[in-house]
């Protein structure tokens, strides 16, 4: 664990280093960290396997996450941080953000993935950390991002995608959630997303899936309140049944009722699928525009509450009729 005094001094280094803009982000340049991104599908694929990496600018995905944790062996670590920088500067990704998913703190090979992946010419605008589970992991993530962006000539944020995936990092949430936001007044992060880990999950606490993911639901519930109680995007499981659309589509609109904001994917047939489950449809577009008018025309009459279509309305419906719009309004 990097101590404060550490950690004082690497951001003092990172803050008075040049600051020339060489590099760029692989989408988006200029609205990092400031425009709201959808982000409804996130497809995962294995840092080394080049193949797969360039057929995402083919596939319409949000986000893409090009892996260095779990979807790559042990043996192939270094080949996938290899891959993952030439594919950075090599392959033009379009619309689709490119984010990376490094080891966790805990695994010791997170500190390589970052040199590795900051010598990128195109940065990943978002950085993805698995099994998150303590302030103090965060602590040393922070050193660590710091010491490896004082190598390079430019000043990049990265938006930080946190995965929790255990019962640990679950019950450390609150205490986690402060520490990161505090961090990253001094750090070149903004805490952008809470995604949650399912497999890794089950296997922590000795759950066994199943597609109805009842199993889930205590841990996929605390994830989205903790991420709305920060201002953050809302990340659900990946379903690694790829061939079970059906399923997908059930466990999709799921997570879009719950609150997520988004899902993972694994596969590129699931893209389309779990995009449309996290778009509001055109019809719930029209009738929470005529809500929000009646709801207007109501308040003037001096009624807080009235029936529009068949329901009661009044202010927390009215609400969520804004959330429905505002999606919509992102997602253009
Ligand atoms: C629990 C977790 O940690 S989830 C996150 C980590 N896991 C991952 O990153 C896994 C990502 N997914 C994959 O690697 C693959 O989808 C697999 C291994 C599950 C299946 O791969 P395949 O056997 O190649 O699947 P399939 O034959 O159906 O693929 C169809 C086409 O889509 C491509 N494809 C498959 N998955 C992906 C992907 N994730 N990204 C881009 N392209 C992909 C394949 O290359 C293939 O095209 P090709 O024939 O031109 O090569
Ligand atoms: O990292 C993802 C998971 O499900 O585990
Ligand atoms: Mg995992």
């Amino acid at each position: 664990m990097a101590s404060r005094s550490k950690l004082v001094r690497v951001l003092f280094q990172t803050s008075v280093r040049l600051s020339t803009p060489l590099r760029s982000y692989c989408s988006a340049p200029g609205q990092h960290s400031i425009i709201f991104r959808p982000r409804r599908a996130l497809l995962f694929v294995a840092g080394n396997d080049e193949r797969k990496i360039c057929k995402i600018p083919t596939l319409d995905a949000d986000c893409v996450v090009m892996d260095c944790e779990d979807a790559v062996a042990p043996s192939k670590k270094d080949e996938a941080r290899k891959t993952v920088t030439r594919m950075l500067d090599e392959v033009d990704f379009g619309r689709t953000e490119c984010a990376v998913r490094i080891n966790s703190v805990d695994s010791g090979l997170a500190d390589d993935d970052l040199l590795a992946i900051l010598q990128a010419k195109n940065l990943p605008s978002a950085i993805v950390l698995p099994k998150v589970e303590s302030v103090e992991e965060m602590q040393t993530f922070a050193a660590n991002l710091n010491t490896a962006v004082a190598e390079i000539e430019v000043n990049p944020t990265f938006d930080l995608f946190a995965i929790l995936e255990s019962a640990k990092g679950l019950m450390n949430l609150q205490p986690i959630l402060q520490e990161i936001v505090s961090l990253s007044d001094m750090s070149p992060f903004r805490l952008a997303a809470l995604a949650f880990g399912s497999e890794d999950f089950a296997a922590d606490i000795g759950a066994s899936r199943t597609s109805e993911a009842t199993e889930l639901l205590y841990a996929r519930q605390m994830v989205v309140l903790a991420a709305k109680a920060f201002g953050l995007q809302a990340i659900d499981y990946a379903s690694v049944d790829f061939k079970d659309t059906e399923s997908l589509k059930r466990q999709a609109e799921e997570g879009a009722r719950f609150g997520f904001t988004g899902k993972v994917a694994i596969h590129p047939l699931q893209v389309p699928i779990i995009q449309q489950a996290f778009s509001p449809s055109p019809e719930r577009v029209v009738w929470a525009r005529g809500l929000i008018q009646a709801f207007q025309q109501h308040q003037q009459e001096g009624k807080g509450v009235f029936m529009y279509e068949g329901r009661m309305i009044d202010k927390p419906i009215l609400l969520q009729a804004q959330n429905m719009v505002q999606s919509e309004a992102v997602e253009k």
